[in-house]
């Protein structure tokens, strides 16, 4: 049966990053393993004008659909495919487009709210909580969102200051508890990235 892994963490603390290296290292030795991001399963709102869309919540564990995240996790763990969703950050919605993807021995899911959404939690069989203070994260956020997500620095910092900060510290921080293992240093923890590889290879043997 597939290994489900979750990373968890604030927005801009290096969970993609500490993902792309994790797939990096399996890749190298041939491990088939498939990645789903939290992102993909915001919601749709194209029934929503853009002004509205605009002043959502995005950092509250109901801006996502978790309930097909977990119809789609349970899915992936029976060996069969999924049709995983796209999503569009700069009109705040799902793209038509879905993308069919395979089960796979390992499944790396990463998004923010992924230790903070208690139905989820069985399906994880490894918890991992990326932990980078906030002002790190924030000025990586600033300058990602501007660069990638189409976003200025003054709507970066009301979304700071009015969701994104107090939602953290609602519903993020407090689900670092329910992590196996919390990895400082982000995504270029090199000693976390080998440890928890030896670990997945014997859970795989
Ligand atoms: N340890 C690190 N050192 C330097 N830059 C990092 C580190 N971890 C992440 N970053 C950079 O910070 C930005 C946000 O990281 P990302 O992995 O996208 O965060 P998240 O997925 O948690 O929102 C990216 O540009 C990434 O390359
Ligand atoms: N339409 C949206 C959807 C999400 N966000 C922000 O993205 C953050 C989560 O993604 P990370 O890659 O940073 O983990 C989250 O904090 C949302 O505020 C957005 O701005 N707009």
């Amino acid at each position: 049966m597939p290994l489900i892994i979750a990373i968890a963490g604030a927005s801009g603390s290096g969970k993609s990053l500490f993902t792309e290296n994790l797939l990096k290292e399996f890749a190298q030795e041939g491990k088939s393993v498939q990645v789903l991001r939290e992102d993909h399963y915001y919601r749709a709102q194209d029934h929503l004008p853009m002004e509205e869309r605009e002043k959502n919540n995005y950092d509250h564990p109901r801006a996502f659909e978790h309930e097909l995240l977990l119809e789609h996790l349970e899915t992936l763990k029976r060996g069969e495919a999924i049709d995983y969703p796209s999503y569009c950050y700069k009109t705040h919605t799902r793209m038509k487009e879905t993308q069919r993807l395979e089960s796979a021995p390992v499944i790396i899911v990463e998004g923010i709210m992924l230790l903070a959404s208690p139905e989820l939690q069985p399906m994880y069989n490894v918890k991992i909580f990326v932990d980078t203070p906030l002002d790190i994260c924030l000025l990586r956020r600033i300058m990602r969102d501007i660069a990638e997500r189409g976003r200025t620095l003054e709507s970066v910092a009301k979304q700071y200051e009015e969701t994104v900060k107090p939602m953290y510290h609602q519903f993020i921080a407090p689900s670092r508890f329910t992590a196996d293992v919390i990895i400082t240093q982000g995504g270029e923890n090199h000693i976390a990235l080998d440890v928890l590889k030896s670990h997945i290879k014997q859970r795989l043997l």
